[in-house]
Order: C-alpha cells, then structure tokens, then sequence
C-alpha cells in the first residue's frame, strides 16, 4: 500500500533584522534578512513534515507543535521532523520519495540544493537519492517575488514497511 502527501508552507523575512543566515532544509544559508518564526523557521522542513503527517491521515504540524507552547520556542525544525518522521515509522510506513519545491526570490539557493538534500535525508536516515530540493523564483511577482517571503511545497510518497 502506497499514501502520498502534500505539505506547504510560507515564513516572512523579518525586514527589520540585517542580513542574517536562515535555515532551510536544517542547512544554514545566508540571506538579506532572518525570517520571522516561533521556532528556527526552517520553512522547507515545516512543509515536509506537513506532506508527512498528511500521508499517514494525522493532522498538521502546528496541532503537535503548536505555536503557543514555549517548548517549541526556537525549536529546531530538524528535531520536529525527526518525531513526524517517528509516527510515519511507528504506523508501519517509510519514505518511498520526497520532492520538495522552495519557491524565494532571494536567496539563490543553487549551491545550497545538494547540501540541503543530504542534510534531510541525514535527519530522516535515508539514501539521499529519496530526496529531491528544487528552487525556483516567482520572476518578481507576488509577495515571494517583492522578497517578502519564502514558500515551499512538499510531496512525499509512503510505502508499507516489510513486515518484520
Ligand atoms: N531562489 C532560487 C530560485 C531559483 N534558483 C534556480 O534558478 C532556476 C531558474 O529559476 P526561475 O525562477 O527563473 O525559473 C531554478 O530552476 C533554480 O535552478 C535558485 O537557485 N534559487
Ligand atoms: C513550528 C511551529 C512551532 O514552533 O512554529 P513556527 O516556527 O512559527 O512555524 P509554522 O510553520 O508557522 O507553524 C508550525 C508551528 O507549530
């Protein structure tokens, strides 16, 4: 048996704050402006673990992390994956494949796409080659394209564990 899901999701840049690193994918990269978020704001992994939950039929992430709770003050995203990715492995499902589109007018994140995939599959201990990062602007339309923010879509596709 096979369940697909879809995650999105949008951070703003802080555009009071100088010209500060941001987190994507668990991977520092500098931009013109940190994001604003409860937690580390990692926007990519927010998503991803939005398509994850939504493959296994349980909920959003801000109903098991809520933004209210100071646990989850500066969390690092990293470690919120790592526990959706739990409940994916404890209702009997792994990864098959994820694809993962960051939708920033700023920065340019063509260097940072391989680094970004090795660190998410590090935290999901998984072959790299079941992770996909893609980037692309929005030619300056729309918020993304006024540098006003940062966009992700994620789709994951599950598959039923062997049987032990
Ligand atoms: N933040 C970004 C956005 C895009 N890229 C790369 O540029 C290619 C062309 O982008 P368009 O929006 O003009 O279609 C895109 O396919 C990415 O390879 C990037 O590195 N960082
Ligand atoms: C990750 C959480 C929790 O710290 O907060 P944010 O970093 O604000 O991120 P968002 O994607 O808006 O919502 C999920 C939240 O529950």
């Amino acid at each position: 048996m096979i369940r697909i899901g879809h995650g999105y999701d949008v951070h703003r840049f802080d555009e009071q704050s100088p010209p500060s690193d941001i987190r994507l994918g668990g991977v520092d990269i500098p931009a013109p402006h940190a994001l604003l978020a409860h937690s580390d704001g990692d926007v990519l992994l927010h998503a991803l673990s939005d398509a994850l939950l939504g493959a296994i039929g349980a909920g959003d992430i801000g109903e098991h992390f809520p933004d209210t709770s100071d646990e989850y003050r500066g969390a690092d995203s990293r470690e919120l994956l790592r526990q959706v990715y739990r409940q994916v492995t404890d209702a009997g499902y792994s990864l098959g494949n994820a694809d993962i589109t960051v939708i920033a007018q700023t920065p340019r994140l063509n260097t940072h796409k391989p680094t970004m995939k090795s660190s998410i599959a590090a935290v999901l201990e998984v072959n790299a080659d079941a992770i996909n990062v893609k980037a692309t602007t929005t030619e300056k339309l729309g918020f993304v394209g006024r540098k006003e923010g940062i966009a992700v879509h994620a789709v994951c596709l599950l598959m039923r564990s062997p049987a032990q």
